[in-house]
């Protein structure tokens, strides 16, 4: 077992996906990466992919690279634009099973003053994640995701989020995310790694409330609708 490295070093790349690589910063890491074996232990599945793992493959109906992929729910706390208390993500299909995103800290965020709450900042990577999978065209939901603060984020700043499906097991879609601050290119302020499981409408109509399911299924927006429900989970 690896013990844990500062920065992040302890995240290593799958095999078989594209290293996104780089830049001039210590603190950045790769795209395409997951945690070390420091956090998955015997009885707890972690965020490492099994053997028999394969590389994420883009829906043929994926929206268009550089398209905005909008939000799946209109009262989503994160991608929502009728939830006034939201984080209003605005996220963008990318090249291959990759979604790049932005979201600014206003001053509701706050955790300490002036500075991004870090629920607030996991939220924001959550979303992100959650958006890739729309271009494999599945409904999931998070089991797990682990978070490395790297940087403090004030108020006024634009994250600028960038999220890649590294790898897909049976119903566990493994991805990894990076936000910087101020620009595609700027300072990495957070990454995550996540395992999201693929689940079906039900998860939400038995769990959740079916009315308002059944409201959102009838939105006039199709995109969102589509976004939400016309896939094969
Ligand atoms: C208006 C309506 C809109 C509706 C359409 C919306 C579209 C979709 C958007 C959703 C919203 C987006 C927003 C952002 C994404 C969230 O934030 S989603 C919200 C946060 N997440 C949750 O609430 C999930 C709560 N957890 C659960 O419901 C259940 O634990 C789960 C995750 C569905 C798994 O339960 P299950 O279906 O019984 O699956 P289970 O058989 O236990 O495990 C299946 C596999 O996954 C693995 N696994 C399960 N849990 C974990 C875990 N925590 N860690 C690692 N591996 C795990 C298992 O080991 C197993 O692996 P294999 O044995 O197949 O190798």
């Amino acid at each position: 077992m690896s013990a844990p490295v500062k920065g992040g070093e302890r995240r290593r790349k799958i095999p078989g996906t594209n290293g996104h690589t780089a830049g001039k910063d210590p603190a950045e890491g790769r795209v395409s990466r997951v945690s070390g074996a420091t956090t998955d232990s015997p009885g707890r599945p972690g965020l490492t992919p099994p053997p028999d793992a394969g590389p994420p493959v883009r829906h043929p109906a994926a929206p268009a690279p550089g398209e905005p992929l909008g939000a799946h729910y209109d009262l989503c706390f994160g991608c929502g634009g009728g939830q006034p208390h939201g984080l209003h993500v605005r996220s963008y299909a990318g090249e291959g099973v990759t979604v790049t995103a932005e979201f600014t800290v206003q001053p509701a965020h706050q955790g300490a003053p002036g500075l991004a709450h870090g629920g607030i900042l996991v939220s924001a990577l959550d979303e992100t994640l959650g958006s890739v999978n729309w271009l494999l065209q599945a409904i999931a939901v998070t089991g797990r995701l682990e978070t490395d603060f790297v940087r403090p984020v004030p108020v006024g700043t634009t994250l600028h989020l960038r999220a890649e499906c590294t790898a897909v097991a049976g119903r566990k879609i493994y991805s990894s995310a990076v936000g910087r601050i101020g620009s595609p290119d700027g300072p990495v302020a957070v990454r995550a790694d996540a395992v999201f499981i693929r689940v079906k409408v039900e998860h939400f109509t038995k769990n959740g409330r079916p009315d308002e399911v059944k409201v959102a299924m009838t939105d006039p927006d199709a995109r969102k609708v589509a976004r939400a429900f016309e896939v094969n989970p």
